[in-house]
């Protein structure tokens, strides 16, 4: 999973987070450009509160897509709608189903990450009960999600000296405000209006994002 400078650390990658609300056809497009912009670990299918046929419609038409370019193709909330699906796993949050439900129901091979907002604690139980990834946020003011919790990059410092079990940072990330992230120790950065709304395009946000990442990853 990318280069492996002599600090030991993975190269972060980008984690794209879908909107709330989507045209399919449209949204396939930008999908596809988002792709053809360079490296992408994982996709977040993040259709908020939206009825399962949609979601179920939606997974088929851009899950082999993902399958195609090697990224991974994750549900937000929905652990047994993602095994139903075959996709690669799901994202809990603190008010959704507890990450040992979703494990139980995936099974041990499926991504499963848990938001754990600005606490400590949260990650340290979601970590400890075996998630794959633990996501920290909301860094900046997101245009996507209005109810947040405003988290602090020291969080990623220190859950970066204190286990390899890798961070996603979320909430707000624009190509102009990444890098303080990335600089911390984020392993992931989640993105979504950062790259749907940059001003070149989907394809060009993740160029410029990766652009950003082998920036960081030089100093
Ligand atoms: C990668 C990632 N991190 C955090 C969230 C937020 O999850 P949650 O708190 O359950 O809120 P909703 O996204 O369900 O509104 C996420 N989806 N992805
Ligand atoms: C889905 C989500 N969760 C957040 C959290 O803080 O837990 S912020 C967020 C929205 C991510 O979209 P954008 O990159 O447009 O801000
Ligand atoms: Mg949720």
């Amino acid at each position: 999973m990318g280069t492996a400078p002599e600090d030991g650390r993975e190269r972060p990658r980008l984690y794209l987070i879908s909107p709330a609300v989507i045209d399919l056809d449209t949204f396939e497009m930008a999908f596809r450009n988002a792709i053809a912009g360079g490296d992408i670990a994982c996709f977040q299918l993040r259709l908020k509160d939206r009825p399962a046929e949609e979601i179920i419609t939606a997974t088929k038409r851009l899950l082999p897509i993902a399958q195609d370019a090697g990224v991974a193709f994750l549900l937000n909330d929905d652990a047994e709608l993602a095994k139903e699906l075959d996709v690669d796993g799901v994202h809990v949050g603190q008010d959704d189903m507890p990450y040992k439900k979703a494990r139980d129901i995936l099974g041990p091979e499926a991504i499963i990450g848990v938001t754990c907002k600005n606490s400590r604690h949260l990650a340290m139980i979601a970590g400890e009960a075996g998630a794959d990834y633990v996501a920290f946020g909301a860094f900046f003011t997101s245009s996507t999600k209005s109810n947040t919790v405003k988290a602090e990059p020291e969080i990623l410092e220190w859950w970066s000296a204190t286990t390899l079990i890798p961070s996603v940072a979320i909430g707000g990330i624009t190509v102009a405000n990444a890098e303080i992230l990335l600089e911390s120790g984020a392993d992931f950065l989640a993105v979504a209006g950062g790259v749907w709304d940059y001003k070149d395009g989907p394809k060009e946000a993740v160029t410029a994002f990766n652009r950003m990442i082998d920036k960081v990853m030089a100093t």
